[in-house]
């Protein structure tokens, strides 16, 4: 399967510049993503980006990773209804580096001819001045066809400064850079990328001298959907905040656990999107799942692959094992006689002692005591028990007054449950 009908059955394909397909089957072709490096770590959103360089690879063609080190320094007006706050150069360059390290996991880098690379816009952009810039980038747009982007244009109301304005020029120049250095052919994104890509298109095209409909080394856009949930609510977003990709930010067991709790909706998406399944293998998997939902077997699939691919095989293991640890009638034993590098994935949250002084009941621990990790407010905590969703040790527990005698579970562990799918271990010093 050539890589645009791979695309194409997975719902990965949004937009692209007619005659791409031609390109990609006449030669190896060389195309770029780009990130900015706007937090410490990728989140999963991104990681719908990577898996396109990744297909792309696969196809026997050449990917590149950009690290956005001088776009990052702007901020893309992409999708964002207000101006943003500048993050400081010294946050930018540790982004960078954390991300940078991240992309690397996910590329073959030595493939031979179409070996993947990683570059930073920052090591062209730096020894550039803004006269050169205007005169070599500037010039060869106009300011008409720049308003007329999306991007700006939902914000010509509210207001956008000239800095993010001038954002989709240093998009467009890297590409244009790209394909003079590394003949780079075509850039991908998210579909909100469409118009920063085009933007580069058109500079290549007015740099280039080419006609409007030349086929001669032109340059090509192509846009995935952002992925959504069929609830309407936000995809990549857990309780807790955005899904990252670095465990420190969010753990292997709470990654796992995030596709695990995939709705039913979603889930035939998600196994196309993020994992390297086959057509025949998703299909079987579908067959399977519908036989017995009950089972969550392309949860299960998609929460094993995507673990792994993100935190290696050796992470999901112990993930895995700590999550059907938790689900298990013997939990409390099994913490117990856990292991050192398992104790090390489980959802183990350490109550402070300061806090636990503060607690006169189980109402208070599973709220201010546990900092509201598990419940925000007393209130909804002591409306949970009321509700029967909260357990202890597995036992339900009814009675939003329970006390507990602290000085009788010091040093042992507290397993939590709130409702079905969540549990938390509390550990007392
Ligand atoms: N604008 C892209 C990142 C990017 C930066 C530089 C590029 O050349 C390409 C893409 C984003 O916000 O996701």
């Amino acid at each position: 399967m050539n890589f645009i009908e791979e695309l194409r059955w997975r719902g990965m394909l949004q937009d692209m510049i007619p005659g791409l397909e031609d390109q990609l089957a006449k030669e190896m072709t060389v195309a770029y993503i780009g990130f900015d490096p706007t937090a410490p770590s990728l989140h999963i959103g991104n990681l719908a980006a990577i898996m396109l360089l990744k297909h792309f690879q696969l196809c026997g063609h050449k990917p590149i990773a950009l690290v956005g080190g001088a776009t990052g320094m702007i901020g893309d007006p992409s999708g964002k209804a207000a101006e943003r706050e500048f993050l400081s150069e010294d946050t930018l360059r540790a982004n960078q580096i954390g991300i940078q390290k991240q992309l690397e996991k996910f590329l073959e880098f030595h493939a031979g001819a179409n070996s993947a690379e990683v570059v930073n816009n920052y090591d062209w952009f730096k020894e550039f001045s803004f006269l050169g810039f205007l005169r070599e980038a500037g010039k060869f747009l106009t300011v008409n066809y720049m308003m007329s982007k999306d991007s700006v244009k939902k914000r010509l109301e509210t207001g956008i400064s000239f800095t993010e304005f001038s954002y989709q020029l240093l998009q467009g120049y890297d590409f244009y850079h790209l394909y003079k250095t590394k003949n780079v052919r075509l850039q991908m994104g998210g579909s909100d990328q469409w118009g920063n890509i085009t933007t580069g298109t058109e500079i290549i095209r007015r740099k280039e001298g080419h006609d409007e409909d030349a086929t001669e080394r032109a340059a090509f856009a192509l846009t995935t959907p952002l992925v959504t949930k069929a609830d309407g609510t936000k995809f990549g977003k857990s309780e807790s905040g955005n899904v990252w990709l670095d465990a420190e930010k969010t753990s292997p067991y709470a990654f796992y656990q995030f596709w695990l709790n995939a709705a039913d909706a979603d889930v035939p998406r998600l196994i196309r999107v993020f994992t390297l399944y086959t057509k025949e293998q998703i299909e079987e998997l579908e067959k399977q799942h519908a036989e017995a939902p009950h089972l969550r077997i392309l949860q299960k699939a998609v929460a094993e692959e995507v673990t792994t691919r993100v935190h290696g095989a050796e992470v999901c293991a112990l993930v895995i094992e700590a999550s059907t640890l938790l689900f298990s009638k013997d939990a409390v034993e099994l913490i117990a006689g856990a292991s050192e590098a398992l104790l090390g994935q489980l959802p183990i949250h350490e109550v402070s002692a300061t806090l636990i002084a503060e607690c006169k009941n189980l109402t208070d621990l599973i709220s201010v005591g546990t900092d509201n990790l598990i419940f925000p407010s007393k209130g909804e905590a002591r409306k949970a028990i009321q509700n029967n969703a909260i357990s202890v040790n597995k036992v339900k527990v009814t009675d939003p007054n329970s006390a507990l005698d602290f000085e009788k579970i010091r040093g042992q562990y507290l397993l939590v449950g709130n409702g079905k799918q969540k549990n938390y271990i509390l550990s007392f010093k």
